[in-house]
């Protein structure tokens, strides 16, 4: 079952054209890799998967429903009252992990479950806790974000985007703005959502973790995908001579 369809994808920054006719889908449960060099327009293409920019060509689709479709030369965004629907699809985890630094991590993890969600307090209380130990943060609820190193604010973030129990999530370089100590424990807790079949879109430049966890692996050049298929195929045998020019497999 394909969770997430998006087709003939274009996207264009005045007259830098970011995403030229880009089509992806992905299957329930399935681990999808994205890789490409610095600006080929990996970030580009999953913000506007969550709507956090627009298309300018294109149709984006979780389930049956429609976030965005062309008629006519025209995108047409789904109504509010859908929207929220499809809202509840999908989570995002950044680069720079984006919590409040004015709550504590009980407070940002249980933050939309209570706003959003409107679950009552022992409910929340209950998810909170299971996030908590899953992430391995015990013992840090009350903590801020300030007095966090990088790799325990990613594994919050993780925490809060689980709390909303969405279909997929999306990855934005999650470890890039971390020491290489901190991007392993980061990764761990990744692999282990990846374990329990986790449906999972990550945009990464950390090749083994890729290779590791991936279904399958995309590389994007120039706004276009080059090269997609299985870790062993795309990171070890690619048929691309651009890919092979990326991971220097000459
Ligand atoms: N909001 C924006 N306004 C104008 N140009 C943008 C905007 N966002 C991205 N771009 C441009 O789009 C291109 C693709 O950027 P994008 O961040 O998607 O690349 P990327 O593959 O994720 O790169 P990186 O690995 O460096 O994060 C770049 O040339 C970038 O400058």
């Amino acid at each position: 079952m394909k969770v997430l369809e998006m087709k003939n994808i274009r996207k264009s920054f005045g007259s830098d054209d970011v995403l030229k006719d880009i089509s992806l889908s992905v299957n329930k449960g399935e681990v999808v890799a994205i890789i490409g060099s610095s600006g080929s327009g990996k970030s580009t293409l999953i913000r506007c998967a969550v709507n956090l920019e627009k298309i300018d060509f294109g149709e984006i689709k979780y389930d049956d429903l429609i976030l965005a479709e062309t008629r006519n030369d025209e995108v047409i965004y789904a109504k509010a009252e859908n929207y929220k629907l499809i809202n509840n699809k999908y989570g995002m985890v950044f680069q720079n992990f984006n919590l409040f630094p004015n709550l504590s991590v009980y407070e940002n993890i249980s933050l939309a479950l209570k706003l959003v969600q409107k679950k009552d307090k022992k409910e929340i209380d209950n998810i909170v806790e299971n996030l908590i130990e899953k992430m391995n943060l015990q013992g840090k609820e009350k903590a801020y974000p300030y007095s966090l190193s990088g790799g325990q604010k990613q594994r919050v973030s993780i925490a809060r985007t689980l709390a909303m129990n969405p279909e997929i999530i999306f990855f934005d370089e999650p470890t890039s703005a971390l020491d290489p100590e901190l991007t392993q424990e980061v990764l761990k807790a990744i692999k282990a959502l990846a374990k329990e079949n986790t449906t999972m879109v990550i945009v990464t430049h950390e090749m083994e973790f890729a290779k590791e966890i991936a279904d399958r692996v995309i590389f994007m050049d120039n706004g276009y995908i080059v090269e997609e298929g299985a870790p062993e195929e795309v990171l070890v045998n690619p048929k691309n001579e651009r890919t092979k020019n990326f991971l220097n497999l000459k």
